[in-house]
Parts: structure tokens; sequence; C-alpha cells
């Protein structure tokens, strides 16, 4: 019989997360039935959409949820070979059991010399939210101006890189000086670290005196509200994410959008990738090709052991992460 390890939610997170809001507890497998699968986690992944749905979706006690990707180690599956790895939606686990359904195998063609822990980051969710948001969401077109913070993260860097690609300029803020030069080296033409700058405003118009075309908003408060006011007009801004706002134990007021909403004739829409998912593998395909050009680079914030999975959880809040957030089991 094996016995998993499990980080459960033990107290809903008051403000920023804590150390002791987690317990690590062990639950026993039972023997696989016909057309059941035993799984390992290889790779987990930390992403801030867990602080905002912990609150939303989940009680005291649940396990904490979260993606992985994870290796075959027994099959009664025909369909499932052991030893093929999957990305799986099963929370912060180190094993589970699966009838399969709700597996994704890895491409049988990815390639020997990447990461499987890409599948988490800029071949997997996260980079497909930066590939629709922006297609999609944004419609952005060559020529045009990109802005986007959160910038050096998971799916930010995909953002600025895929507008590049794009032929698009683009502008890009991160909280550290060493995330400003990553995003100079990985292809922005104009980058910043907001926490230094003293006058957003004037950065946002120094870097693009003609304004914004497509804004790709993950921080939401403050910078959305004075960003907003730098759209050319026709503008589009995809509200990704609002991680300034996560931990708000009391909510902020504003912005109030309607002058530059109307004058400029903005467009506005937040969306949820997994809604893009009918068209996931056209994404992962495009974003596979890319990395394999050498033109999409990646970066991967690993810590080591399931064990620490709460600190790099609270790290990646706090900004500690270059690119994606991984937990190497
Ligand atoms: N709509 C959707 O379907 C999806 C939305 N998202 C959203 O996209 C955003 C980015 O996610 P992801 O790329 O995975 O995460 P990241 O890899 O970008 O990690 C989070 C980063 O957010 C930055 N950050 C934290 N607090 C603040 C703050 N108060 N103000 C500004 N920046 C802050 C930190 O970087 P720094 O050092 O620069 O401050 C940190 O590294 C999030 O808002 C997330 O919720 C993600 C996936 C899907
Ligand atoms: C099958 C993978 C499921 C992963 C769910 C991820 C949903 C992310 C939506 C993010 C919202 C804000 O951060």
């Amino acid at each position: 019989m094996v016995t998993a390890k499990v980080w459960v939610l033990k107290k809903h997170f008051e403000g920023f997360p804590q150390t002791s809001d987690f317990e690590m507890k062990q639950e026993a497998l039972a023997n696989l039935k016909d057309g059941e699968l035993l799984l390992e986690s290889v790779f987990l992944s930390v992403d801030p959409y867990m602080r905002p749905y912990s609150k939303r979706d989940m009680k005291e006690g649940d396990v904490m949820i979260g993606t992985q990707v994870a290796r075959i180690v027994e099959s009664k599956n025909p369909a499932f070979a052991v030893g093929a790895f999957v990305v799986a939606n099963r929370g912060w686990r180190t094993h589970f059991i699966s009838d399969g359904k709700d597996l994704n195998l890895l491409p049988a063609s990815w390639p020997e010399s990447l990461p499987k822990s890409l599948a988490l980051g800029t071949v997997g969710m996260p980079g497909l939210t930066a590939y629709f948001g922006l297609f999609e969401v944004c419609k952005m077109k060559p020529g045009e101006t990109v802005l986007v913070n959160a910038a050096a993260g998971a799916v930010g860097s995909v953002v600025g890189q895929l507008a590049k690609i794009g032929g698009c300029k683009v502008v890009g803020c991160a909280g550290s000086d060493s995330k400003v030069a990553y995003l100079k080296k990985i292809g922005f033409d104009e980058a910043f670290n907001y926490k230094t700058v003293t006058c957003l405003d004037e950065t946002l118009r120094k870097a693009s005196p003609d304004g914004y075309d497509c804004f790709f908003d993950n921080v939401g408060g403050e910078f959305a509200s004075i960003a907003i006011n730098h759209m050319k007009k026709y503008g589009r801004i995809a509200v990704c994410g609002a991680i300034s706002q996560y931990n708000d134990t009391v909510p902020q007021k504003g912005p109030y959008i309607q002058f530059p909403m109307i004058f400029n004739e903005l467009s506005m829409k937040g969306f949820i990738v997994t809604s893009w998912y009918n068209r996931r593998e056209e994404g992962v395909k495009a974003l596979l090709k890319w990395v394999l050009e050498g033109k999409l680079k990646y970066h991967e914030q690993v810590t080591e052991r399931f064990e620490n999975m709460p600190a790099a959880f609270i790290g990646m809040l706090k900004g500690e992460n270059l690119g994606k957030a991984i937990i190497k089991v």
C-alpha cells in the first residue's frame, strides 16, 4: 500500500498566507481497481490563483488545489502505460489514484531536451493564459505597443515574448532590478522596476509617449488605475489577474475608470484561461514550437522537496520567483 503526503488548508488565509495556515498529512491509498492508475507527482505548481480560489472554493481541511506533472507508476488501464508523464489537477499531493479521465498526457513528441515542468509553466496553463489573453482577448496586432505588469513571472514573461514574436513593441515592469535586467535580456523594449520609480505616470509616458494599444493586466489595483489613462484610442485591456489585491483584508477603493473608457473608447475584458481549453492543443503546440526555435525563453524558480510547498507559494506571492515557480518533489 502507498501512503501519499498531502498539504491541507488548515486555516483560511487572513491577509498574507502564513506557513501555519497549512498542515501536512498522510493519506493511505487503496489498491488499484481495474481501469485505475497510481501516479506520483514529479513537479508541482504554485500559482497566484490558489490564493483567491481558496477563499471562494475551499473549506478548512481540504487538500490545497493545484496541478502537477506526474509519472504513472502502476497501471490497470490499457490506455496509460507505466512510465508515461501526465499533467493532472489533483492538488498538493505526492501520490494519487486516477481513472485516467482527468489526465492530460504530455505530448509523445515532448523533447528530451526540455524539462517536463514546462508543462506547468511556459508550455502549460500560464503560457496558455499569455497566448489566449494576448491574441484573443487583447486582439494584439503587429506594430502595436503592449504593456504588461508582473512581467518577469510565469504569465508576464510569455506575454512580452509573444508580443515581440507578433511584431509589437513591449513595455514591462517587475519588482526588482535583476528582474528588469532579465526582461531586457529576453527582448522587452522597455522595462522598469515599479517599486523604485518615483512617478509611475511619468514612467509609463516616457516608455511609450504615444500610449499603449494593449494592456495585459496581471496586477490590478493602483497600477491599473494609472495605466488605464495611458491607453490609446480603441485600446484593449485584458484583465488577467489582480495580484496586488489578493491579500487585502480591506477592499481597495476605485479606480473610477469611466472617463478614459469613454473618451478613448476602450475595451476591457476579464478572462479565465480554462474557457479557452477547447483550443488547448493549438496553444501548447504553438508555445512548444517557439520554445524549440529559441524564440520563447523560459526560466523556472525551482524549490526542492514537497515539504517546502507552502514556503514556495508564499515566496511566489512575495515576488521571490523569476519565471515560473515550480516544486520538484
Ligand atoms: N485569468 C487567468 O486565467 C489567469 C490569471 N493569472 C493571473 O496572472 C497573474 C500572474 O500569474 P503568474 O504569472 O502565474 O504569477 P507570477 O509568476 O507572475 O508570480 C507572481 C508575481 O506577482 C508579482 N506581485 C506580487 N505582489 C504584487 C503586487 N502587490 N504588485 C505587483 N506585482 C506583484 C511578483 O513579482 P514582482 O517581483 O514583479 O512584484 C510575483 O513574482 C496573477 O494575477 C494570476 O492570478 C494566472 C493564470 C491564469
Ligand atoms: C486543468 C488545469 C486546471 C488549472 C486551473 C487554473 C485556473 C486558473 C485561473 C486563474 C485565475 C486567476 O489567477
